[in-house]
């Protein structure tokens, strides 16, 4: 395997999973550059979260990862925003958002005026000021969201890994948040990562996208390419349609075709003058 260039920010060859002997994700390869932001899109189960979970060893999986250096990712290379996180019941949001920087201390330190400052500026950036000192328990959803979103930026890692980051969110937050990783990326050369069901939002941002079946990649490309109708109506197993608006891709699905179930004779209902 030749070396990754400096410009590289990840390497995954041959990546796998397997749950009882059933392999949930199966044989992944990517290449990931500095700065670039990879949308990870497939069906409910097409092991989307398992592969994020298995680039920072979450889940035991075969293959390589390694990041530009060659080196295999320590815990402060790679930052994993999971999909429904924990969040402990008597911690305040700035306390969950510094658990983040845990990874840069010390053993047995605490943070310094350095993480503080830099939970803070997460925070601010992410319109959670006021929220600092509630209880996490007593946000709501799409606030507990961007908590943890916030959590995962504070770590500062130079790669970004997002599982469904704005399933919760108003429209407004979503653009807000997609807007500040984007942002991160091109003021810091953050590289994204982001599993994404909003196929327009995914298309939208990913300068790639990376379609899973079955574990398995059917399609690595521009979004353009990626957003196939008959590709996505057969991996989705539904009909959609794929239509340019303003620029921007939007994926509509198509109602099913009705099939006019046969009713058996003797449930029909009776007509007056109908005679058995
Ligand atoms: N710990 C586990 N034990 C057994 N099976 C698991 C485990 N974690 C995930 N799976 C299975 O692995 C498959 C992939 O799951 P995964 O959560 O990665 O899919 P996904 O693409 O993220 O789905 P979704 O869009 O619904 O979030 C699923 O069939 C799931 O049931």
């Amino acid at each position: 395997m030749h070396p990754l260039g400096q410009t590289h920010a990840l390497r995954a060859r041959d990546v796998r999973v397997a749950f009882d002997g059933t392999e949930v994700v199966a044989g992944v390869d990517l290449e990931l550059r500095s700065g670039e932001w990879l949308g990870l899109i497939g069906p409910n189960g097409s092991g989307k979260s398992t592969f994020l979970r298995a680039l920072v060893r979450l889940v035991a999986r075969t293959g390589t990862v390694e990041l530009g250096d060659g080196r295999e990712p320590g815990p402060t290379d790679l930052a994993l925003m999971p999909q429904s996180p924990e969040l402990p019941p008597g911690m305040s949001v700035v306390e969950y958002v510094l658990l983040g920087r845990t990874a840069h201390l010390g053993w047995l330190s605490l943070e310094s005026r350095r993480d503080r400052r830099i939970a803070t500026d997460v925070l601010r950036r992410l319109g959670l000021t006021s929220f600092a000192a509630r209880p996490v328990t007593s946000l709501s959803g799409g606030e507990a969201q961007r908590v943890v979103i916030a959590r995962a930026l504070v770590q500062q890692s130079p790669v970004l890994l997002l599982d469904e980051p704005t399933s919760a969110l108003d429209v407004g937050h979503q653009v807000d948040v997609l807007e500040l990783v984007d942002e991160l990326r091109r003021s810091d050369g953050l590289t994204v990562v982001a599993a994404m069901h909003d196929l327009g939002m995914a298309a939208r941002y990913a300068d790639r996208l990376l379609l899973l079946e079955r574990g398995a990649p059917v399609a690595l490309g521009p979004p353009q390419e990626v957003l196939e109708p008959g590709l996505l109506s057969r991996v989705y197993a539904h009909p959609v349609r794929v239509h340019h608006v303003d620029g921007q891709l939007v994926v509509l699905p198509q109602p099913r075709e009705r099939h006019t179930p046969a009713v058996p004779t003797e449930l029909r209902p009776r007509a007056r003058d109908e005679v058995s």
